[in-house]
């Protein structure tokens, strides 16, 4: 029998036996030195931190370059250390999931510690307060999802926690951000220790983000004299706090049951597939695709790991935004988003077979080759043209790839503003180019807000995937009617005038009415999304 746990890693015959790779390492050892020296902390304790992050450190730990493993901290979903790390000794298994069908299976045991991050789990926040006075740490990642960096509601309010905790201070801290804030004070308090405070999530100038949220809050401490005015020169001296830049990559669906069949076929127990309360998918195991890329700005007070040496590219800021928009704003994400809302609406569930439709294969080289690609600048690094033809035709084709449209749909209100309107906005300002050229984009925009209509193109209910917008956006919809182009009006335009969801008012540069245009025709009826998709994309 093959579980996760300290003890039975220690005997690696069965596992060989079964393929399984384990840690190349002492695990009790690592343990022990990261505990006394802790170098790296990551927030966000899910599937792509598990399934690639720590595997980086795996890798330096292996070839004996690190000999300290990752603090890993949840702050938001408790359930995913208690139900995850806690039990399995905070091991995990990555199967990697090849274009042939196979699987390559690894115990990934980097990770030193599972935490909640949380006052009210005063041990684990006392070790937190411990690790972050500790001048070997070096670095801080996040993968929190964009939303985890929002300090206010749609309307522009501060959150009522982050309201509270600006009143508070840092004793008590309740959003994610300002616990960060929280913590780099016991590090300004503890001889201004630096450190580097690193987003890995899928926003583009992740790191501006991050430092602008702990910045707000830190910034109303000292107004409320809660905190030095120092405390904010501490955080705005880059000698001492940085906010590298990053771009992630690496398709890391929810765990699928194909792959955990396939591990209990090999004798790999503790398979059990959890969606928690706060809708993590979430298992002993990660199920990831194999490329991978991570670029991170060079930026780091107190040095860092020789990630380098693990495949992650080191680079300057402008080389770091350039990747990132290539991926983020033309070469990846769009491409995901238009195939999530459509895969929804058309009733896929999976994303290589929405490959296999000439419709939205079409749709996403569309967008790609030709709506992309002329506005991209080439980062020098890695090659746009050939890393777009790598995701239409090897990886999002992969029918091994677990990959749910409504996975992707998670969260969209976060992400369209980046994944398409930094596109449009490259096209306002291009001298040859009009955001009006666009047609394969706004048809995605349209084909979102006809998904927040919560009807399939069958015309049967659909249940929309979590968005800390849905009930805000849907709700400016109401009155529309499937079969009832009449019944759509101006509903559309709170949604396609808000800057703050597409970073400029759709209006303005001409495309609002053409995306209502697309709208109304794909509600004209049942199948009304497949005929407007056809009668675009011939
Ligand atoms: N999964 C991928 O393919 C992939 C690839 C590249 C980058 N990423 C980035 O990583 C993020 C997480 O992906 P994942 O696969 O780990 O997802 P996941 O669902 O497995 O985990 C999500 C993590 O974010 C945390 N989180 C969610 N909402 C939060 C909030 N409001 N405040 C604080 N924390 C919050 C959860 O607690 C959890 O730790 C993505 O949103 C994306 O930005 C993911
Ligand atoms: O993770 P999100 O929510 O930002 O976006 C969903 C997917 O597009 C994303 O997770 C990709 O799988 C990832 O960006 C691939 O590197």
């Amino acid at each position: 029998m093959l579980n996760l746990s300290r003890e039975s890693i220690k005997n690696d015959k069965p596992w060989k036996e079964s393929g399984i790779e384990l840690p190349g390492f002492q695990y009790e050892d690592m343990v022990r030195a990261t505990r006394d020296n802790p170098a790296w902390v990551h927030f966000g304790a899910g599937n792509i931190f598990r399934g690639f992050i720590a595997v980086l450190q795996q890798t330096l730990l292996n070839t004996g370059m690190a000999d300290t493993g990752i603090a890993a901290v949840e702050a938001y979903d408790w359930e995913i250390i208690d139900q995850i790390y806690e039990p399995f000794d905070n091991l995990s298994l990555l199967s990697t999931m090849n274009i042939d069908g196979t699987l390559e299976n690894k115990v990934v045991g980097s990770i030193s510690e599972g935490l909640v991050g949380d006052p009210a789990r005063p041990k684990d926040w006392a070790r937190l307060i411990e690790i972050f006075k500790k001048p070997s740490l070096q670095m801080v990642s996040f993968t929190i999802t964009e939303k985890g960096y929002s300090l206010k509601e749609m309307s522009g309010k501060y959150y009522s926690d982050v309201e509270t905790d600006m009143q508070r201070g840092p004793a008590q801290p309740r959003h994610l951000m300002s616990k960060i804030t929280s913590l780099a004070y016991a590090r300004f308090k503890n001889a201004e220790l630096p450190l580097a405070f690193v987003s890995m999530d899928n926003c583009s100038h992740n790191g501006e983000k991050l430092k602008s949220a702990v910045v707000t809050i830190a910034q109303k401490w000292a107004e409320n004299s809660l905190v030095e005015k120092d405390f904010l020169s501490y955080l705005n001296d880059p000698a001492k706090v940085t906010f590298p830049w990053t771009m992630i990559d690496k398709i890391t669906p929810r765990p699928s049951e194909a792959v955990q069949n396939a591990l209990t076929s090999l004798g790999f127990t503790g398979t059990k597939i959890l969606c928690t309360k706060k809708n993590t998918f979430i298992a002993p195991f990660v199920n990831a695709e194999g490329p991978q890329y991570l670029v991170i700005e060079d930026d780091f007070p107190n040095g860092r790991m020789p990630l380098e040496r693990a495949g992650v590219f080191f680079a300057d800021r402008q080389t770091v935004d350039k990747v990132e928009k290539m991926k983020v704003c033309t070469c990846l994400n769009p491409l995901h988003t238009a195939l999530a809302v459509f895969g929804c609406l058309l009733g896929y569930t999976l994303i290589a077979d929405e490959m296999k439709d000439k419709s939205l294969r079409r749709l996403v080289e569309k967008i790609g080759y030709q709506e992309g690609l002329p506005v991209v600048v080439d980062p020098g690094i890695i090659n746009p043209e050939e890393f777009l033809r790598e995701v239409l035709e090897q990886r999002l084709t992969n029918p091994y790839i677990p990959d749910a449209p409504q996975r992707i749909a998670t969260d969209t209100s976060q992400k369209v503003g980046i994944r398409f309107g930094e596109t449009i906005k490259a096209y306002q300002k291009h001298e040859d180019l009009e955001p009006t050229d666009l047609t394969y984009i706004p048809l995605v925009i349209a084909g979102w807000c006809r998904y927040l209509l919560g009807v399939d193109d069958a015309g049967k209910e659909m249940r929309l995937s979590p968005d800390p917008l849905l009930e805000p956006l849907r709700s400016f919809l109401d009155g529309i009617k499937l079969g009832d182009s009449d019944s759509v009006g101006g509903k559309l335009q709170p949604i396609l005038s808000n800057k703050d969801l597409f970073g400029l008012n759709l209006y303005d540069v001409g495309l609002g009415e053409k995306i209502e245009g697309y709208f109304q025709e794909m509600v004209s009826g049942v199948d009304s999304v497949r005929l407007t998709l056809e009668r675009y994309l011939v």
